[in-house]
């Protein structure tokens, strides 16, 4: 695909209903229309970029407009000088003389700049014929160091520590990305847990889970401890049960270590989405000790460092370790945490930050503090976004998935040209289509659909005579 010059951008409103099925509801988000703020960008020749970012509804309206704001400034730009110097691009992106008063680097602006940048990375990708994750594990060390978002965190990692540590990561690169390819990328499932799932969906989609291959289970939790113990003593005794492990199935320890474990080896999470103050997370997670949880994900507000690092500490004797990040507006955030010590886990996420450029300062971040990358991907479009960060985090920069799972919901896939897959041992397929870029592309049909508020089924919904939506998890 060529192209030489930015012509112009559409954006896109695209809105599906799963509030219809409670499918990704939480604590704190009981109302969830998963939603992609989408961009297309064209040159003049047949190369596009597609980016999103991700919202659970009306924030569409708002975040549209910020994206036209900041691809408005690229339109007319040469496509080889982006690619030529991505770090300079990046820099240029967030750095408007006007609209970065609405951050910095945080916020609805953040979000709008991760659309766009997303989509020139997809750009990049399509333009070099390779997967996005590809792209960037052919990169030298010095032009990833030349990629990443320094600024502001040199403090925990220089652009010379990076470099160090990347060029003693290559020489295994080539041998962990065959491997990763046989195998497939470790996953967890929150499709089973929703907050708004009855006990009945619960126990069949868990025991669907197992027989996909899938180990690791996260639980929605926050609103009611008594509805919390009941649904996770369900799942529990379903992922605890020799009897209902599939035939053959083997659960390597090394991926178990340190984890609250079962004696069948699986491994339950909760996520209580930032519904707590700090002593009330403590003293909630103190409730739930029974249901043996490797971590409780997003205990506080999300920008709290310092409640985070007093949350851990506290649940430390329980065993129970921390999570968060999908709500870390930018590096700066996950800098705190790993400065403080405050998490066990770093949850990257594909469209709230600026994109790839932060994303790799983030990932070489956890990689020098130790901390295993777990991507969020609850939300449309973020699975097959994630797959990509989490095959450059282990190939190039931490050569090291044991300890991690990347996070994987079962809805919307159908939507996407290509979408990400899950292989019987409950593992993520390795993007491998020279076509695909960041994997965003999404199928006209569904967007003349779900396009907010003209689509065929919004119209319909609003006359009163929405069809029943047919994504995964509608059953009951
Ligand atoms: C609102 C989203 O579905 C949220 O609950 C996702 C999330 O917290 C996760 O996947 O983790
Ligand atoms: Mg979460």
């Amino acid at each position: 695909m060529t192209g030489s010059k930015i012509t112009g951008f559409s954006v896109h409103d695209i809105r599906f209903p799963t509030n219809v099925s409670g499918d990704g509801t939480d604590a704190m988000n009981k109302e969830c229309d998963y939603s992609a703020a989408y961009i297309e960008i064209h040159t003049d020749g047949d190369l596009k970029g597609q980016g999103m970012t991700f919202t659970i509804g009306r924030g569409n309206d708002i975040v549209m407009y910020a994206i036209e704001a900041v691809a408005n400034r690229i339109v007319g730009m040469e496509v080889e000088t982006i690619f030529g110097d991505i770090g300079a691009f990046w820099t240029f992106l967030v750095g408007d003389p006007q609209h970065r008063w609405l951050g910095p680097e945080k916020g609805v602006i953040h979000l709008a700049t991760a659309a766009v940048n997303n989509a020139v990375w997809d750009m990049f990708a399509k333009a070099r014929g390779k997967p996005l994750w590809k792209l960037i594990v052919d990169f030298t060390p010095e032009e990833m160091v030349k990629a990443a978002a320094f600024r502001y965190i040199t403090d925990a990692l220089t652009p010379e520590e990076a470099l160090k540590m990347l060029k003693e990561k290559e020489a295994g690169k080539k041998q962990r990305e065959e491997e990763v390819k046989k195998i497939g990328y470790p996953a967890y499932t929150t499709s089973v847990g929703w907050l708004g799932y009855s006990d009945e969906k619960v126990r069949r989609l868990t025991k669907e889970a197992l027989n996909q291959g899938f180990n690791h289970f996260k639980l929605k939790v926050g609103a009611d401890v008594e509805d919390d113990l009941r649904r996770g003593r369900l799942i529990r005794s379903i992922i605890d049960d020799p009897a209902n492990m599939p035939a053959g199935r083997k659960i390597d320890p090394a991926t178990i270590q340190g984890k609250n474990a079962g004696p069948t080896g699986c491994v339950l999470m909760v996520d209580a989405n930032q519904v707590w103050d700090v002593p009330q997370a403590i003293e909630y997670m103190k409730k739930l000790e029974p249901l043996k949880v490797w971590f409780i994900e997003e205990p506080t507000a999300p920008d709290d460092a310092v409640g985070h690092a007093a949350i851990r500490k506290a649940l430390k004797p329980l065993n129970i370790g921390v999570a968060t990040g999908e709500h870390a507006h930018n590096r700066m955030v996950f800098k705190q945490l790993l400065q403080l010590d405050a998490i066990d886990v770093t949850q990257i996420d594909s469209c709230r930050v600026s994109g790839i450029n932060e994303l790799l300062a983030i990932m070489l971040m956890s990689a020098k503090f130790g901390k295993p990358v777990c991507p969020h991907a609850g939300g449309v479009g973020l699975c097959e976004y994630v797959i990509h960060l989490s095959l450059i985090d282990y190939i190039a920069i931490s050569g090291d998935m044991t300890r991690n799972v990347l996070e994987f919901v079962d809805h919307l896939h159908e939507h996407f040209k290509y979408p990400c897959s899950i292989n019987p041992q409950g593992r993520y397929n390795v993007p491998l289509d020279p076509k695909e870029g960041y994997s965003i592309e999404m199928f006209e049909e569904s967007m003349k659909e779900f396009a907010f508020p003209g689509g065929t089924y919004w119209v319909a919904a609003a006359a009163g005579n929405a069809p029943k939506p047919k994504h995964r998890g509608i059953e009951d």
